[in-house]
């Protein structure tokens, strides 16, 4: 398969740490427009907090299927998806907020016989930081739509947001040839995602004319991609990044994801100024939930694929459902 690389310098890199310039602004808002996808550094997470989640997550996903699928999708839980449903080489632990120790020690207990805490401490530790940081971010984003939109806005339509992570674990062909899809081109239906990736590499975006970018892992980058949900509320000011992971070595690779989401209930809609008066309105109001069950109940839909996207679901101008699959 060829793609090409595009240069990602020319992406912006975001210090979280600092109040935004007038420079960082404008390349924020160009990043958030054309890519839906931009970089972050001086998060607070340190290269020790991955490593351990790493370690701890490991020993999980290194258990025999039959134990992980105590987890699968026919369990009461339903926190482990296993091979085979996101791609052959794709398996994932899902840890829902806000008490992300409950989450994860519930899915620890029912792998391991011992009693530790040591997984679910960490996965609390994280989850609260990416929580703080995902408020962070969205500011800085609603801040790209216009002056003093985070203020405006974060409060009335973002303060119910919450999060869930998705431990990932990626497990190559031993047979790999040139390269193998790890997980297929999809958008995230969240507002937002951070994700973290090891230094094994693969993660790539899609720009909007088809090229794909390779995201190189930097230690102490953090990724951000901007999800469905805020493609539609911004009237696609912003962009859902279109993204995809693709192994190229014989070697396992770990990623976090962590999705800062509306609530269930929530009616997306574009409010008049965000859409301004010069633009059509192109998303029907929804429910949060109803695009999720759209995306679960479509095959071509569903996170890991290729597929429908909130445009297909609330798009004022009706796309063919028989719409050729994107990329290549
Ligand atoms: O593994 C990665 O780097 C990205 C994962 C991802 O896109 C997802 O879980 O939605
Ligand atoms: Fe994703």
């Amino acid at each position: 398969m060829i793609h090409q690389s595009v240069n990602p310098l020319q992406l912006p890199i975001l210090d979280v740490s600092q109040p935004l310039s007038v420079s960082s602004l404008s390349s924020l808002a160009e990043a958030c427009k054309e890519w839906g996808f931009f970089q972050i550094i001086n998060h607070g997470i340190s290269k020790d907090l991955h490593r351990k989640i790493y370690t701890l997550s490991n020993k999980l996903f290194c258990l025999p299927s039959e134990s992980k699928l105590k987890l699968g999708p026919s369990s009461l839980l339903k926190t482990y998806t296993p091979h085979f449903i996101a791609s052959p080489f794709f398996e994932s632990l899902r840890v829902s907020g806000p008490d992300f120790a409950t989450s994860a020690q519930r899915s620890a207990d029912v792998l391991l016989d011992e009693q530790n805490s040591e997984f679910s401490e960490a996965l609390q530790d994280y989850g609260s930081k990416m929580t703080e940081l995902s408020k962070i971010i969205l500011k800085f984003v609603l801040m790209t739509l216009g002056d003093g939109f985070d203020t405006k806005y974060y409060d009335s339509e973002f303060k119910n947001c919450h999060g869930y992570l998705r431990i990932n674990n990626y497990t190559p062909p031993e047979n790999l040839e040139e390269e193998a899809e790890g997980l297929g081109m999809h958008t995230d239906m969240s507002c937002l995602t951070i994700v973290y990736q090891d230094e094994i590499g693969g993660l790539q975006v899609r720009s909007k004319d088809g090229k794909w970018m390779n995201i190189v892992p930097c230690e102490g980058t953090l990724v951000v991609n901007i999800g469905d949900m805020l493609q539609a509320w911004s009237n696609e000011r912003l962009r859902s990044s279109e993204h995809r992971v693709v192994l190229k070595k014989v070697v396992n690779r770990f990623s976090l994801a962590f999705f800062w989401c509306f609530e269930d209930e929530k009616v997306i809609f574009s409010p008049d100024e965000v859409v301004g008066k010069e633009n059509a309105r192109i998303y029907k109001p929804f429910v949060c939930l109803d695009y999720l069950k759209f995306r679960e109940s479509n095959e071509r839909g569903k996170f890991e694929k290729v597929g429908f996207t909130v445009k297909d679901f609330a798009g004022v101008v009706e796309v063919p459902m028989f719409k050729q699959e994107n990329g290549n």
